[in-house]
């Protein structure tokens, strides 16, 4: 059981529903279904999934772009939804700070990248005199005069990225939500960057949720991770224990492309049916039970409660 203190951030019974299609198609989708789970101090929180299984619209429910149709958000125990005062929401917006898929929209390209820079040291109210900016760069191994009077298509993408990591760092926030980061960096750099969460995470003590399609990156960086599929997180624990001896059929189905056995193998190249997403989607009870092989008649019906198995949490009727 988690000390309540030890956590960041915490989900309860997050919902988001969205309404698609028009006229007579017009449908509900119930895009993340009572997703629960917390961030600790010091961690780093893995949600991974496959394209379209409700990782970015959690992330953007955390960061407050999108409202919960149901459920709540806390930071340090508060329920961000009740913070009204713009001095609070600018508090949780320092301490909670995120990093995006691609790291070119991130920065104006008509702008020097050190502008953009000094620009977030200003907002938060501090002065070049403090060198958040100087010292944010160090972090991600980077000196300013390697930035300074350049704009970003001066970078590589994974340059971009580090400088980008650098900006959320200038508030020196708690915890990062990094949202697919490393999908638009080569492949070569991709490592180097996931390292650095390791390192902000162990010589500042930065806690990231990093949230990817990416198994090989996820299981080299985690501390814990949670599975989603088809907008519930249906496995959640040590990242050693979930991925290496998965309990929930569909986490096993992932086993054969976990990094160990071949880390050329990409995990979504393998499982991505696009054409699946919706009926799995609409479906009542489990939403994997179209494809699982050890479907009963109770999961076609019921949607499987958080189960417990061997040391983590498992949505799946066989653990009952
Ligand atoms: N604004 C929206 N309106 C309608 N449906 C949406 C909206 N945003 C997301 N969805 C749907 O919700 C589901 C979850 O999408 P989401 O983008 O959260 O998944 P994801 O796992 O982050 O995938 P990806 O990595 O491809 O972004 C998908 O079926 C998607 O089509």
């Amino acid at each position: 059981m988690t000390n309540s203190t030890e956590e960041l951030i915490r989900t309860e019974k997050l919902q988001k529903i969205f309404v698609v299609g028009g006229g007579f198609a017009r449908s509900k989708l119930v895009a993340v279904d009572d997703v629960n789970f917390h961030v600790k101090k010091n961690e780093i929180f893995t949600l991974a999934g496959e394209s379209g299984c409700g990782k970015s619209t959690v992330s953007k429910m955390l960061l407050g772009f999108l409202e919960p149709s149901e459920g709540n958000v806390y930071y340090k125990g508060k329920d961000v939804a009740n913070l009204k005062k713009w001095k609070e929401k600018k508090g949780f917006m320092k301490e909670v700070q995120s990093i995006f898929q691609n790291p070119f929209e991130t920065f104006n390209p008509l702008r020097k990248v050190d502008s953009y820079l000094y620009d977030t040291q200003k907002h938060y109210g501090m002065s070049k005199k403090d060198k958040m900016v100087e010292e944010a760069l160090e972090a991600v191994g980077l000196d300013i005069s390697e930035v300074k009077g350049r704009y970003p298509n001066e970078f590589s993408g994974g340059q971009l990225q580090r400088i980008s990591i650098a900006r959320a760092l200038i508030t020196r926030p708690s915890l990062l939500i990094a949202d697919e980061p490393v999908s638009m960096v080569d492949a070569s750099l991709r490592m180097s960057i996931v390292n650095l969460f390791k390192e902000l995470r162990d010589n500042r003590h930065v806690s990231v949720l990093y949230i990817t399609h990416d198994l090989a990156t996820a299981y080299y960086v985690s501390d814990r991770i949670g599975i989603m599929f088809r907008g519930n997180i249906i496995e959640m624990g040590d990242v050693e224990q979930v991925l290496m001896n998965p309990k929930h059929p569909y986490t096993q189905m992932l086993k054969e492309s976990i990094p160990e056995a071949d880390p050329n193998k990409k995990w979504t190249e393998r499982i991505s049916i696009k054409e699946l997403e919706t009926e799995e989607y609409m479906r009542k009870g489990c939403k994997f039970a179209g494809r699982c092989p050890y479907v009963m008649d109770k999961c076609k019906d019921n949607m499987p409660p958080e189960l417990q198995a061997e040391n983590r949490m498992v949505r799946c009727w066989l653990y009952e």
